[in-house]
């Protein structure tokens, strides 16, 4: 297993250039099952979260190939509906092959995806929709299995913005019998992504972006060329390792719009950021002024940026707190910033962070993807060495992110 060593007290200064978003080209991976003939996803990120879902799709029997930043999925000689657990553990995202097998080829067997550091993360919502295209499931040994003679539009609500129930969900439907609404619907970016791949494709979607999206159904869909969106929280974890290291960063490849939340609680930090034709800026301007930061579904302020902009936070000038309601269990960080000397209690799903004027390197460990980013962030601006373990997480979403940092400055290298 492999860590990050970072030496910190460098002031980042550069350009980088963020990937293509994780989020976005998963259920666009997924979404291309539903395609008569080839898909090519354009600037697709090499992530690891990529070759799981790479994987999954080869074992179903989809043509896979990558050539540099491009993937071209096959799916026309599928000859399985059953993802195991092996792939199906290693990344919940798998799951999203589940509407468009069931949609398709009116069966799916996919694992249960259980739980990970960060919560419980059920699927009930994902199984409600497809019940309420008509699916007959069933739950045992570990999978979910699911089966059809034809899905049916209906009218879904969903009792909270899933972003991944909304995917498959929507995945489904585009090839189902007559309309289908959900209601309620998450509107992440991501989704707006998935919607327009689908529509490319043939399909007719509308209103993704809102609360209320409406699918006609239709009858078969076309491969098609197709390049997903630019990573905004990537982007974000970028312009707070620019703030954070009181240095001047430029992140390229972006669409401000996806990054609203975070850029508002820079601003109120005290950062300097400026939007530009060629991407968003960012000085650092000393230690953040305290702010409070309250997660929510898109477009709120993202849970996946929440571990990172803690990390910001202990070392505001004052008091700052942190809400949680996305996910019950993400502050694994916090015991890990602790480590590094930062002050934080956590109370319930609220963190109360009590500013610090320094941070210092020690030995901590990942726990999860955003947790290690967070400790790198950290690192880079604690005094002395710090050891981030269990670089894995990391490397399910951030393509590259040593050779990165190192470009605007960061003393950070990989040991195994
Ligand atoms: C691959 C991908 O895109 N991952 C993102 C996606 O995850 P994911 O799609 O798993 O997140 P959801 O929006 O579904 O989850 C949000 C909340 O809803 C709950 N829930 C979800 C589904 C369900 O059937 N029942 C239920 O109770 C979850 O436990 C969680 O508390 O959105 C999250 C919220 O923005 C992000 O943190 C993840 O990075
Ligand atoms: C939680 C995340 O991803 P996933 O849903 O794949 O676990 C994330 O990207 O921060």
């Amino acid at each position: 297993m492999s860590s990050f060593i970072i030496e910190g007290g460098e002031s980042l200064k550069g350009t980088v250039r963020a990937s293509g978003a994780k989020n976005a080209v998963l259920p666009v991976m997924a979404a291309s099952l539903l395609a008569e003939g080839e898909c090519v996803i354009e600037d697709v990120p090499e992530l690891e979260d990529v070759r799981v879902m790479r994987e999954v799709l080869s074992s179903l029997g989809a043509g896979c190939e990558t050539k540099e930043s491009s993937l071209k999925i096959n799916p026309d000689n599928i000859d399985t509906c059953e993802a195991p657990y092996e792939l199906v553990r290693k990344m919940r995202a798998s799951f999203l092959v589940m509407g468009p097998l069931l949609a398709k080829y009116g069966r799916a067997r996919i694992s249960l995806p259980g739980g990970c550091a960060i919560g419980s993360r059920p699927i009930d919502l994902h199984l409600k929709g497809f019940s309420a295209l008509g699916a007959e499931i069933d739950l045992g040994h570990g999978f979910v299995e699911a089966r059809c003679e034809k899905l049916k539009g209906n009218i879904i609500y969903l009792d909270f913005p899933s972003v991944g129930a909304t995917e498959n969900i929507m995945m489904a439907a585009a090839l189902a019998e007559g309309q289908t609404i959900i209601e309620n619907a998450a509107k992440e970016p991501e989704i707006v992504d998935l919607a327009n791949f689908l529509n490319s494709m043939g399909a007719h979607i509308r209103g993704a972006g809102t609360d209320i999206i409406k699918i006609e159904g239709v009858k078969s869909l076309k491969g098609i060329s197709y390049t997903v969106i630019p990573d905004r929280i990537e982007a974000g974890t970028y312009l707070i390792a620019g703030a954070i290291t009181n240095g001047d960063v430029l992140v390229e490849n972006v669409v401000s719009e996806h990054l609203k939340p975070l850029i508002a609680k820079l601003i109120e930090c005290g950062a300097e950021v400026t939007e530009g034709e060629d991407g968003i800026r960012v000085v650092g301007k000393g230690r953040p002024n305290p702010v409070d930061v309250k997660t929510m579904p898109y477009p709120g302020f993202p849970t996946d940026m929440q571990a990172q902009m803690m990390a910001y936070l202990s070392l505001c000038n004052g008091n700052s707190m942190i809400i949680e309601t996305v996910f019950e269990n993400r502050f694994m960080h916090v015991e890990e910033l602790k480590r590094m000397g930062a002050r934080i209690r956590i109370e319930g799903r609220s963190a109360m962070i009590e500013g610090v004027e320094k941070l210092s390197g020690a030995p901590v460990k990942a726990t999860d993807l955003r947790a290690g980013a967070a400790l790198i962030l950290a690192g880079l601006a604690a005094e002395g060495t710090t050891e981030v373990m269990n670089a894995q997480h990391v490397d399910r979403g951030y393509e590259n992110i040593v050779e990165k940092l190192r470009s605007i400055g960061a003393k950070i290298k990989r040991a195994e």
